[in-house]
């Protein structure tokens, strides 16, 4: 079933800047989708828009069948959402601040389930601090806490980790897999694509307002991925011999490695035979290594594309 459907969303700001321009999005219950892009792409508008947060200039947005601008309250009452923006009253206490958002979004008192959450964001020490007196990363994590403490069947994270050190990243991975497994369904945004290849099911590409790519991130990473081997040589060579030549190889550090690149598709990759011929050749193998293309190569190698001149 499809849990957030997003259909021909388009969204032109007051100014006239058109920040979305034709977003189709269709996401699973239980799915996590990371939404890539770099600066000024569209993701806060594009997930402010399918929490009812910023008004859509034309398309259609549902969440659990709800659409987002009519019935605006039974869309609502399902998202979870931790703004990019730190939003909070600053003489508010932790723990009421967390259990006024639970009320606001009509559900009835569970202390139990809040202090699980705070204990899991290790904010349980906290919970008779005033926000204004935490850390960034603390601050951060009250976030996380509010956007959890009304059970949402979706939740959505705008760039969580942004700033946020190592620890507070783990601690967000592991609630999120946790999240997982109860069948919430997860949009996150991030620059981070570390945390994109670490957490997501699939993952979107955007940029310029549209989507450029959509896709199981394991048949992302094959499809598109590249990998290198790279041969060390005992001794130098100033030119590829004969037999070496017009096979994608090239020759790198003065001569000292040979770069073969290979398709991780491919059903032949080319090596034995690339071995065999080195042998004959008589040039002598100091060490081998394998580089794979991450995720990261081809997102820049996306966006660049995109921003190359027609
Ligand atoms: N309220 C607004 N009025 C006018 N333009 C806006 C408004 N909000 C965002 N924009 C513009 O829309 C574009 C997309 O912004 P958005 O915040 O959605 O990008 P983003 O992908 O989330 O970027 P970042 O990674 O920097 O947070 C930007 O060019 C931004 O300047």
């Amino acid at each position: 079933m499809a849990m957030v459907e997003v259909e021909g969303l388009r969204k032109v700001y007051d100014g006239g800047f058109e920040a979305l321009k034709g977003v189709d999005l269709s996401i699973e219950k239980g799915e996590i989708l990371a939404l890539l892009g770099p600066n000024g792409a569209g993701k806060t508008t594009l997930i402010s828009t399918i929490c009812g947060l910023v008004q859509p200039t034309s398309g259609a947005v549902r969440v659990g069948g709800h659409d987002v601008v009519r019935d605006y309250r039974a869309a609502r009452s399902l998202i979870g959402l931790v703004p990019q923006e730190i939003n909070l009253e600053p003489f508010s206490k932790v723990l009421p601040a967390v259990r006024f958002t639970r009320g606001l979004f009509g559900k009835p008192r569970n202390e139990a389930l809040l202090e699980d959450i705070l204990r899991r964001l290790s904010l349980w020490d906290k919970r008779d601090t005033q926000t204004r007196a935490l850390s960034g990363g603390m601050k951060r994590r009250v976030l996380i806490a509010k956007a959890l403490s009304h059970e949402p069947e979706v939740l959505f994270l705008d760039e969580p980790t942004a700033g946020v050190d190592v620890e507070l990243r783990r601690d967000m991975w592991a609630i999120v897999e946790e999240l997982r497994g109860r069948g919430t369904t997860i949009i996150l945004t991030t620059h981070y694509i570390e945390e994109a290849e670490a957490i997501a099911d699939r993952v979107g590409v955007i940029n310029g307002g549209r989507i450029l790519l959509l896709e199981d991130k394991k048949r992302l990473l094959s499809r598109l991925g590249r990998k290198e081997l790279r041969v060390e040589l005992d001794t130098s060579l100033a030119t590829l011999p004969p037999a070496l030549q017009n096979r994608g190889l090239a020759l790198e550090d003065g001569g000292r490695v040979l770069v073969h690149t290979y398709d991780t598709a491919a059903d032949r990759s080319g090596i034995a035979h690339l071995m065999a011929d080195l042998r004959s050749e008589g040039i002598a193998v100091r060490d081998v290594s394998t580089r794979q293309s991450t995720l990261e190569d081809i997102f820049v190698s996306m966006v660049a594309k995109q921003e190359e001149p027609a």
